[in-house]
């Protein structure tokens, strides 16, 4: 990056003379090597009104900040006098804009359920979420393939999947987030909402989205060896889990499963298929619910080997990031040993899970949400329509206050329902809890969905655009429906 300081007179001198120097935020670029390579070509960089010009107004129309930064190679140096108004926030800060942030993050606020211990998770969390997870959770969304390696064993040492999994007796003697806190379900609801800001919907269900919902019944049910040996290989982030329950006939209606278990001397052998297996294509455990062979539900831990396939499948809300699959069982061998919860009702197992995964998906889209508003909200202020800023049309307020009140309300909802969740033993909370989480689902889905609708329109054709100003938009509209569905539709009083 250039140190020089230039006049506006110097830079619009050199334009003249052939080299395509702009002006954007006080800094000066020389985009002659560049220009032919510009995604949005070389004659709106050549117009009279941009070489040699302060472009600033025009390139914010049309680029995120962020596009500055990347490609700050070309900045050859400064404008005399000037000072760059426009600010990148640092990693980890909180943001200005006004219900950017929920109200126990926002200034002058209080909050009968966050202490300082959940602020500098928070603080520490959002960093990591920016430092380690954005860029590649970006790559990863667009062009497929398992999230990397190097974020999974990050992810490991600070133990952050063992978290997300929730509170349990696999934390007992893990250091969490490099011993800042002790662990409560308001901390796993931040990291829930905090992870939103990747704006990638099927790479954060890949980032261990198979462990968070497959690992449950093991830790629960599981005989000690083999719950020990799969905790420590799934949390390492070295042998992903999966949950199998799904299929093509059944869908989520756990009573009409097909994949069955016949019983032999020393175990059971396993044929059928599983559909829509979140993280599938790389797990190497699946928890897979069966029928068995009196028709009673059987839970298996299957190892991959011998007999089990995977194929890609590809859905609205995930390149392959997500790795989801469909899963064939051909006669698999299962140990003895692997069987969950032996002498339980296995369906019993299976919705033990399915409040705390419903409640993960909740409070993920909530935050979504808020983020999808706060970039509404920034473009409404910067972009100008018939000479006005969008803002000034009571249209636009409009659906922007609408955003505010389904979101704000959602969170509230959440946050009862969490510290319930803080006092309530696990028994309790299916009890009491199924109701509260399903009707909660029912109402932050529907409020995205409305959210989402209104957000398009606000950007319009950006809106449904895969690159540019309203990328994140048309990311949120396009993916959000996976969270209708995931985890069933449906509500059950009492497991
Ligand atoms: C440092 C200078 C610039 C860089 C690095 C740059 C880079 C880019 C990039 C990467 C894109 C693809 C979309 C995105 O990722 O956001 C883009 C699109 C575009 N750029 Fe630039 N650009 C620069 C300056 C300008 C200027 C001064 C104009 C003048 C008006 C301009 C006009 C456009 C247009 C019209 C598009 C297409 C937008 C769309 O598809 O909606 N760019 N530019």
């Amino acid at each position: 990056m250039g140190s020089k300081v230039f006049s506006k007179t110097v830079v619009a001198q050199h334009a003249s003379a052939g080299n395509l120097w702009v002006i954007i935020d006080a800094r000066v670029f020389d985009l002659s090597s560049f220009a032919s390579l510009h995604p949005g070509g070389l004659a709106v960089l050549l117009d009279p009104e941009i070489a040699g010009q302060d472009a600033t107004e025009s390139f914010y129309a049309l680029h995120r900040a962020e596009v500055l930064d990347r490609y700050a190679r070309f900045q050859i140096g400064t404008v005399e006098d000037e000072q760059p108004q426009i600010k990148i926030p640092g990693a980890g800060s909180l943001s200005a804009t006004p219900y950017a942030e929920p109200t126990w993050l926002s200034q002058g606020f209080h909050s009968p359920y966050y202490k300082e211990h959940h602020r500098r998770f928070q603080t520490a969390f959002r960093k990591f979420v920016d430092e380690v997870i954005f860029l590649d959770a970006q790559i990863h969304e667009r062009e497929g393939g398992q999230p990397s390696q190097k974020v999974f064993d990050e992810m490991a040492r600070l133990n952050i999947t063992a978290m997300r999994v929730g509170p349990g007796k696999h934390l007992n003697g893990r250091v969490l987030m490099g011993g800042i806190i002790s662990f409560d379900p308001f901390h796993e609801l931040i990291l829930n909402q905090e992870l939103a800001r990747i704006h990638a919907r099927g790479y954060s269900d890949g980032l261990a989205g198979g462990t968070i919902i497959g690992l449950p019944p093991v830790i629960n049910f599981a005989p000690a060896a083999l719950r020990d040996r799969i905790v420590e290989d799934t949390l390492s982030g070295k042998k992903p889990i999966c949950l199998a329950v799904t299929e093509a006939f059944a869908g989520s209606d756990v009573q009409g499963l097909r994949c069955r278990a016949t019983r032999t001397a020393d175990g059971w052998i396993v044929n059928g298929a599983k559909k829509w297996i979140t993280n599938a294509m790389w797990a190497h455990y699946f928890t897979v619910a069966c029928k068995g062979d009196n028709g009673e539900i059987v839970i298996l831990v299957v190892e991959r080997g011998a007999g089990v396939e995977t194929k890609p499948i590809k859905t609205s809300y995930s390149s392959s990031a997500a790795g989801t699959a469909y899963v064939t069982f051909d006669n698999v061998r299962v140990p003895l040993g692997n069987q969950l919860g032996a002498g339980q009702p296995g369906l019993n197992i299976i919705l033990a899970n399915f409040n705390h995964e419903r409640w993960v998906l909740i409070a993920n889209t909530i935050a979504g949400q808020r983020i999808i508003f706060e970039e509404c909200f920034k473009w409404a202020m910067q972009r100008k329509v018939f000479g006005k800023p969008l803002s000034s049309q009571p249209v636009i307020r409009q659906k922007l206050a609408a955003m505010i009140s389904r979101f704000e309300s959602c969170q509230s909802w959440i946050e009862s329902v969490t510290f319930q969740m803080c006092h309530m033993s696990p028994k309790q909370q299916a009890q009491k809890l199924a109701g509260q989480v399903a009707f909660l689902k029912m109402h932050a889905t529907r409020a995205s969905q409305a959210t989402a609708a209104d957000a398009v329109q606000i950007f319009g054709g950006r809106g449904l655009t895969q690159t540019g100003m309203g990328r994140f938009i048309e990311h949120y509209h396009r993916t959000l429906l996976i969270v209708l569905v995931e985890e069933g539709t449906w509500v059950f009083a009492k497991p």
